[in-house]
């Protein structure tokens, strides 16, 4: 696909944007009472008010001409269509076949994969219930009280979130840990707190290639050898993954595994049999719920003219910010504790998808793509970092996210959510005048020197360009849409971009750089490389 900055819409947006720049956002909103309205669009239970981007009309009909001549209609009907538009590893990209609640056949290469879908779903409620219900138990015969999950990344992120966002719904017999990290802390202390009679591995790796995973498993498989013997792993370990030679050498039993297939992105797979442990922590019921929101999105996303579209709105909204606004950055914060994790989800989600310099034919891009995403939950962050964000040099740009109403056992505590949200969105849009500010210190009786001298440091520039999404409740069905919704937001980026959002070539050097130095830091005598000669003295030198 053509180069997009070449295109006469890209240029008339650079050209809006200098104008648009200069208009504070106070003055919009005093000069159209409308603009609140105008710029917000709700769908199912979900608000997104975008009236606090730096826009106007006209920006959103550029930013729709530009989304029309980058082909992202076709682009989406592409995507639902099974065809392979991962390019580079010639894949179909069909997360959205995971949660079809639809008679609608989704086909790659004219075979239907709905039956396949179907099947695994089917599976994954048998053994919940199983697991549930004590029928399927650990090789002394007691029931499970104890999940863990191994898993890393697109095999971790989305259970922790999810089960996180999710509490509330937990089943009260089964508790859920997860064990991701390769430094052998999580996996020391998860086993420090169960009982090998009542635990179950459920070993998550689409490749089940992974070195953080298959040494945590290994740790794990050795522990309940040990404690019961050399038959019970396969009565203690569940797998899911695309990579079957690899669940026979590790001797998963067929009754516990459980499919993946190429066409379903790690960072994309938490609604396929990876959210296996997302269903045993809180019951195949809430699993299908999230399905079911995460399908809403999707025929939002399918179906809705775009300039009511929320994905479509969001990820214009970000090529907006990022190309001719500047922003090198996305702080998501949710008012809600439940969606702590929701940030670090969304790191891998936008980054790994996004993160890319090369488009799939070859070429290279001359204009900036993935902003990098950060951040923690409000009101914890404005207590940290939100002094940068108000008044220092980076240009962020931020997504706030809030219930209505609040989980947990005390949710009339939303209404101080939702007044520190709501303020600092005010906050960051409006600033503060020289004049509120000069009246304030008059009032305290400081002299004119001193408040010139004050003036600067004290000054709140405003037009920092935010979105509020407020939703109604978090439950199962809202987190389905919220995270197909960041989804699809990623999908129009790339397609406004021109780069391959399902590929990930660039995590690949690391990974192999790893597994050859593991020899040399076990004896760093043997190093050859000048450049961690340093390194290595010190290891070996400090080493225990
Ligand atoms: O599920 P696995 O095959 O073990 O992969 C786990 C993770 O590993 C890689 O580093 C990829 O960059 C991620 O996209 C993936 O989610």
């Amino acid at each position: 696909m053509s180069n997009p900055v070449q295109l006469p819409q890209w240029q008339r947006l650079a050209t809006h944007a200098a104008e648009v720049r200069k208009r504070p956002l106070r003055e919009a909103f005093a000069t159209d009472p409308g603009r609140a309205a105008r710029f917000s669009r709700q769908e199912h239970n979900l608000l997104l008010d975008f009236s606090r981007q730096l826009i106007d009309e006209r920006t959103l009909e550029l930013l729709l001409d530009l989304a029309q001549v980058r082909g992202l209609k076709p682009a989406i009907d592409a995507m639902f269509a099974g065809e392979r538009i991962n390019r580079s590893e010639h894949r179909a990209v069909l997360h959205v076949a995971l949660r079809n609640r639809s008679d609608r056949p989704i086909q790659i290469d004219g075979q239907d994969v709905m039956p396949e879908v179907r099947a695994c779903l089917a599976k994954m409620r048998d053994f919940v219930a199983g697991i549930h219900g004590g029928r399927i138990h650990g090789a002394t015969g007691k029931a499970f009280t104890d999940v863990v999950n191994i898993g890393i990344g697109g095999s971790d992120l989305g259970i922790v979130m999810a089960t996180e966002a999710l509490a509330d719904y937990r089943h009260r017999n089964l508790r859920l840990h997860c064990v991701s990290n390769v430094d052998g802390v999580q996996i020391g202390d998860v086993l420090h707190q169960v009982e090998p009679e009542r635990t179950l591995f459920v070993v998550c790796s689409k490749t089940f290639t992974t070195l953080e995973t298959l040494s945590n498993a290994r740790i794990a498989r050795q522990w309940i050898v040990d404690r019961l013997g050399e038959g019970a792993p396969a009565r203690h370990f569940a797998a899911v993954s695309t990579n079957a030679k690899a669940l026979d050498a590790f001797l998963i039993p067929p009754q516990n595994r459980f499919p993946m297939w190429d066409w379903v992105g790690g960072r994309y797979s938490v609604w396929s049999a990876v959210g296996l442990s997302v269903a045993l922590a809180l019951g195949m019921d809430q699993f299908e719920l999230m399905l079911e929101g995460g399908h809403e999105m999707d025929q939002h996303f399918r179906t809705a003219p775009f300039q009511d579209n929320l994905p479509v709105l969001m990820g214009l909204l970000a090529v907006w910010n990022r190309n001719f606004l500047g922003m090198d950055s996305l702080a998501v914060l949710p008012y809600d504790q439940r969606l702590h994790r929701f940030p670090a989800y969304l790191q891998q989600l936008e980054m790994e998808s996004n993160g890319k310099r090369a488009t799939p034919d070859g070429g290279l891009v001359d204009y900036d793509t993935g902003a990098v995403i950060w951040g923690e939950p409000g009101s914890n962050a404005q207590h940290s970092f939100f002094q940068l964000l108000h008044q220092g040099t980076a240009n962020v740009a931020l997504d706030f996210l809030a219930p209505v109403n609040g989980s947990g056992a005390y949710p009339g505590q939303q209404t101080l959510a939702l007044a520190n949200c709501f303020a600092q969105a005010q906050a960051f849009a409006f600033g503060q005048t020289e004049t509120d500010i000069r009246k304030d210190l008059q009032s305290r009786g400081l002299p004119d020197g001193q408040i010139s001298q004050l003036m600067p440091q004290k000054l709140h520039p405003g037009n920092r360009p935010s979105s509020v999404l407020l939703f109604s409740r978090l439950g199962p069905k809202t987190l389905g849409r919220l995270i197909a919704l960041y989804e699809h937001k990623v999908y129009t980026q790339s397609v406004i971009w021109g780069i391959n959002a399902f590929d990930q070539w660039g995590v690949e050097l690391g990974k192999k750089l790893a597994e050859s130095l593991v020899p040399v830091i076990e004896n760093p005598q043997t190093n050859t490389d000048p450049a961690l000669g340093g390194l290595m003295t010190y290891i070996a030198r400090w080493r225990v």
